[in-house]
């Protein structure tokens, strides 16, 4: 990957998606990576991680960053996140700001554009997101209140779920990369490790239909994952699911249990589909009081400083 002239005029380099929990960053990730990768699900705040996916183009390498939704800190988590998203904002080669076509700007992006504007090294592509959402009247006066909110490189209307223009949002990015080599090899879509998408599998999994404040006292932990012995086709799966009362572990499993069998199947499905192979997944779900604020419990959930 490294040594030699890189192929003339290709670029790589680095992006994240910034915007309100639930604009469509991962949805739009993905649509550009072609994998899932990061969880999306209808409920806001699902991606706590900075998760990498790669596109590979013949001209350029993009590294996509997807970032968490930027919030005025509420709990000790959501203070991390903002740093975490401000740190993610410096490092990048350019952020793609959603805002999307089929609700007006708001305060909350409004408090955004004021946080990127502080960012004056980084480029911003302001992207409207969901325009299948939206009519054209809609889109054209979106357009132009989104350009009232800073001084962007560009602003691009898209659709990750019909697929318009998502192809101009990865060239809008990449005309700001700088020219190199590739930055990782070919076929890696994501460098998060395996055992940190499962874990975040599990948590899309427990999320389905449970409301309010619970999604985001779930955490997941992949203790362990290892071929079963003498197997080649199994691969045993062991976590554990926290939450922070004894209230919410009820809900999570349900009458006699059967909601915690739904949550263990899907996610099942959905680690063989990433996987490849048969799994078998112990779930253990645990109460850790209150992790949310509690510096060392979340450091163990993997929440760093
Ligand atoms: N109609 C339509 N729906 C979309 C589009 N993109 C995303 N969505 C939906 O919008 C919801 C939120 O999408 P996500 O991609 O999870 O949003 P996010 O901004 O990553 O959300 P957080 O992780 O909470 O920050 C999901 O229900 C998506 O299916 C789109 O282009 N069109």
């Amino acid at each position: 990957m490294t040594g030699g002239t890189p192929p003339p005029g290709h670029r790589a380099g680095f992006a994240c998606f910034i915007g309100r929990p639930n604009v469509g960053k991962s949805t739009l990730m993905n649509a550009l990576v072609g994998t899932k990768v990061a969880i999306t699900s209808s409920r806001p705040q699902t991606t706590r991680r900075a998760i990498r996916g790669i596109v590979h183009r013949p001209d350029a390498q993009l590294v996509v960053v997807d970032t968490p939704g930027l919030h005025k800190p509420r709990t000790l988590l959501g203070e991390r996140l903002d740093s975490l998203v401000r740190s993610t904002l410096t490092e990048v080669d350019a952020i793609g700001f959603c805002v999307p076509a089929d609700e007006p700007v708001g305060p909350g992006d409004r408090f955004i554009a004021r946080e990127l504007a502080g960012v004056k090294r980084t480029p911003v592509v302001a992207i409207l997101t969901k325009t299948d959402k939206a009519t054209p009247e809609q889109i054209a006066q979106q357009l132009l209140a989104v350009g009232e909110l800073g001084d962007f490189a560009d602003i691009v209307p898209c659709s990750a779920v019909d697929g318009f223009q998502v192809g101009l949002v990865g060239d809008l990015l990449i005309a700001h990369l700088p020219e190199g080599h590739p930055l990782y090899p070919e076929g890696d879509l994501t460098d998060e490790p395996e055992q940190t998408l499962v874990a975040e599998l599990i948590r899309e999994a427990s999320l389905e239909g449970v409301r309010d404040e619970l999604p985001h006292s779930i955490a997941v932990v992949v203790d362990e994952m290892a071929p079963r012995e003498g197997r080649d086709d199994l691969i045993d799966v062991y976590a554990h699911l926290y939450v922070e009362r004894d209230s919410q572990k009820g809900i999570i499993i349900g009458h006699k249990g059967s909601r915690l069998r739904d949550v263990g199947a899907r996610a099942r499905k959905q680690i063989e589909a990433l996987l490849g192979t048969k799994v078998f997944l112990d779930l253990r779900i645990k109460v850790l009081k209150d992790w949310q604020r509690d510096p060392k419990q979340l450091r163990r959930l993997g929440f760093y400083d």
